[in-house]
């Protein structure tokens, strides 16, 4: 049986257009309403204040962690607390030196320029981009051929933030360039409830704590995801249910979107079915994997795995990715005798 479309989209971890702008409406704009992270908040709150005490633009920061932990939401931030704005642009837009040469050499004093998925950058942009943050100087070439110039235009002080999925993936002069790297880690439960009950009175429904603990258990951990889900029970709620965000509405909302007791979503349970179906708990590739499930490899790893990974119910080894004895018995699988012993 086919999954339903929304059901595929409700639980990955990259967001679609038609979910921006209600995500966008439940963004925490300052630092002391961004829940969980602790380390981060308290680390970035200190380079915040230091440089507004300065009087200077901060350091250049660098996010990264797995989608919808809230990286954008953070550049957002850290624009808010210094009082300045925000360029958005990522690096799948950057192909060419030009299109970032174009970007910097129109940022404001101050300015912070939000640099998503940072690792996807050009290489010739990059090498611009090195020189821009340690100088604050961009090269425009001006002319063609023999009677091409490069002429220096001094930049005015701003700060780059980053935003990887893959940190590992950063060339190392670039990575050194950030004064500050924070790495964000999944939400624990109570966490997103947090997240839950702040986004359920933005929106003003009364999400009983119940229910609030049940989207939360289903929500990988992920605070795109929790909200996402909420705006699901809510739709259950009040169409088939009686407006009341119950334990009940949300199992039964839950349950019609086929998101599973513990969150995982379609490629999640592929992923896992291939391991243990198709390569008897592996160990295998993840080219090999990512092939299995139709998808790409970058996908397999960044969206799928961490999750699966930090569950217990995947292991990564040297010679590949290996079923755990949760995988199995989270499958209602028996291992076949051969299947590598990992217990998570
Ligand atoms: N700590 C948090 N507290 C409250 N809400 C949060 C928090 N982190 C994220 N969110 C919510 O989750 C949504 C997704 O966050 P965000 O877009 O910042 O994720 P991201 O890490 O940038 O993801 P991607 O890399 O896929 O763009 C936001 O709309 C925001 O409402």
């Amino acid at each position: 049986m086919g999954v339903p479309e929304e059901a595929e989209r409700l639980v990955s971890g990259g967001a679609e257009d038609v979910e921006r702008a209600a995500e966008a409406a439940l963004r925490p704009k300052r630092l002391d309403e961004f829940v969980g992270q602790r380390v981060v908040r308290e680390q970035l709150g200190l380079v915040l204040e230091a440089a507004l005490a300065r009087g200077r633009a901060p350091d250049h920061v660098l996010l990264s962690g797995p989608p919808g932990l809230g990286k954008t939401t953070l550049a957002m931030i850290i624009a808010a607390e210094l009082g300045t704005s925000v360029r958005v642009t990522s690096g799948p837009a950057i192909q060419h030196a030009g299109d970032l040469a174009a970007v910097l050499s129109s940022l404001e004093e101050n300015e912070v320029l939000f640099l998503d998925e940072i690792h996807r950058i050009a290489r010739p942009a990059e090498e611009l981009l090195y020189v821009a943050m340690e100088d604050f100087r961009v090269d425009v070439v001006v002319g063609k051929g023999a009677g091409a110039n490069a002429i220096g235009l001094a930049l005015p002080p701003f700060t780059v933030v980053g935003a990887t999925t893959r940190a590992g993936l950063l060339p190392a002069p670039l990575r050194d360039r950030f004064g500050f790297t924070g790495h964000l880690e999944f939400y624990e439960d109570e966490e997103l409830v947090r997240v839950l009950e702040r986004s359920a009175g933005l929106l003003g429904v009364d999400l009983h704590r119940a229910a609030a603990n049940e989207i939360a258990r289903r929500s990988r951990g992920t605070p795109r995801i929790a909200n996402r889900l909420l705006r699901r029970v809510r739709d259950w709620a009040q169409v088939r249910g009686d407006g009341t965000l119950d334990r009940a509405a949300a199992r039964s909302a839950l349950e019609v979107y086929e998101v599973d007791e513990i969150g995982l979503d379609r490629l999640d349970r592929a992923v896992l079915h291939a391991l243990c179906v198709r390569f008897g708990g592996g160990p295998v590739g993840l080219t090999t994997l990512a092939v299995a499930v139709g998808e790409e490899p970058e996908t397999v790893e960044t969206v799928a795995e961490p999750f699966l990974v930090r569950e217990g119910l995947m292991g990564r080894t040297p010679r590949g990715r290996v079923a755990t004895t949760r995988t199995w018995q989270h499958l209602h699988l028996r291992p076949p005798p051969s299947a590598p012993t990992l217990f998570a």
